[in-house]
């Protein structure tokens, strides 16, 4: 395993969060390389996770969350590969007092022995689709039970009393009865209990849940969330939770990051996000979503949407790419210079030239058509 230096802003952040560090993903590139050319799923993003922390991942179709997710558990497939940066994983050291290891997980093999113990042991995933990881040919049960023996050294029959107590503890009725039944047999919503169930059997670090309430209807997602709430209470895991919902993101996290074309533009604390975000991208997003007792929650005015569409992949306009779409975009300075990632204070990390005169982020090394600061 690797020992790791400590990145400035890991260094920054700890004085002001004491919980200690759990992931430290620091200028992730992830492409896809096709035929028609290069799809920049993830391009240079840099961010932390602390121990039982939520963060939230926001931002519109195709921006690069889950492949961010994905690239994270080294489950990306080709024509897909993580081309750079690092993905460091804090592991939190056992309690016989031995220090945690720190390991890159971009130099994990991903089909290895030490991967495959990290994926579904420490970091595990829960997915918008329960069917895309459930078996339909194994009981839920036995699936639980194969996660539990893969990384627990327990019998066949502590593996199934372990799986029972899970399926008590996700809410799932019948549970000695269910455990037995094939993917099919139940709703959806116990699809996503069976999911939810079988990620958290090993007691995971870190929970990565991509869109996990989507594909619900919302008083399934309401129980779901809850649910997870109550189980990131009892224990303490950090969650990475996706959504393009940023209603569940005021419910569920603490901290957010706003993603835009494979970049990170915004990260911020949840209540800065909701009250003081900076981006016009960001802003664009809250203005899109209902505000309880505005006229939007009735019929008299429609949500704002955010103009234009997101450009294609092989497309990326010049200077910010969110450019084309911006109201405040300055000509001749975003339609033509990569926006650094600048601080404005309390955490908050912002990439956009309306912002250049805030300090300069240190954890990004910016390439030479990325000046550290342009004067608007
Ligand atoms: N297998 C693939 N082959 C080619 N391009 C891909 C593949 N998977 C993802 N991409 C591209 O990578 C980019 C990021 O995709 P990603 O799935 O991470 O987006 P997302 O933000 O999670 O979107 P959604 O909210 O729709 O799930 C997109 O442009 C997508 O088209």
């Amino acid at each position: 395993m690797l020992p790791i230096r400590m990145s400035v802003e890991s260094v920054r952040s700890a004085m002001s969060d004491p919980r200690p560090l759990l992931l430290e993903v620091e200028d992730l590139k992830t492409y896809f390389y096709l035929d028609e050319g290069v799809v920049r799923a993830v391009d240079g993003v840099s961010f932390t996770i602390r121990r039982g922390q939520t963060v939230g991942v926001v931002g519109e179709s195709g921006c690069g969350k889950s492949i961010t997710a994905r690239s994270i558990m080294q489950i990306v497939r080709p024509p897909g590969k993580i081309v750079s940066g690092s993905i460091r994983f804090h592991r939190v050291p056992p309690s016989n007092g031995n220090p945690g290891e720190i390991i890159e997980i971009t130099k994990l093999d991903p089909m290895g022995k030490p991967m495959r113990m990290i994926r579904g042991g420490e970091i595990s995933m829960v997915f918008q689709e329960p069917m895309t990881s459930l078996s339909p040919v194994h009981t839920v049960g036995d699936q639980v039970i194969e996660a539990i023996m893969l990384h627990q050294l327990v019998s066949k029959e502590e593996a199934r009393r372990l799986a029972i107590h899970m399926f008590t503890k996700v809410g799932m009725q019948q549970p000695t009865r269910t455990v037995d039944r094939y993917p099919h047999q139940l709703s959806g919503g116990m699809r996503q209990r069976a999911m939810i169930a079988m990620a958290l059997s090993c007691n995971p670090s870190l929970l990565i849940a991509d869109e996990p309430t989507t594909a619900l209807d919302v008083t399934t997602e309401a129980q779901i969330l809850q649910l997870m709430r109550d189980l990131q209470r009892e224990l303490g895991m950090a969650i990475m939770f996706i959504t393009h919902n940023l209603g569940v993101v005021a419910q569920m996290t603490e901290a957010v990051i706003v993603m835009y074309m494979g970049r990170i533009v915004e990260q911020a604390t949840v209540d800065n996000l909701f009250y003081a975000p900076k981006h016009p991208y960001t802003r664009l997003l809250l203005k899109s979503i209902p505000k309880m007792g505005s006229k939007a929650m009735g019929t008299a005015t429609r949500l704002e949407s955010i103009r234009g569409t997101v450009p294609h992949p092989y497309a990326i306009p010049k200077g910010c790419p969110f450019h084309p779409r911006c109201s405040d975009m300055i000509p001749g300075v975003c339609d033509v210079v990569d926006p650094p990632v600048v601080s404005v204070g309390d955490g908050q990390m912002v990439r956009c030239h309306l912002y250049a005169s805030a300090q300069p982020r240190d954890i990004i090394p910016l390439t030479a058509d990325q000046p550290t600061n342009v004067g608007c």
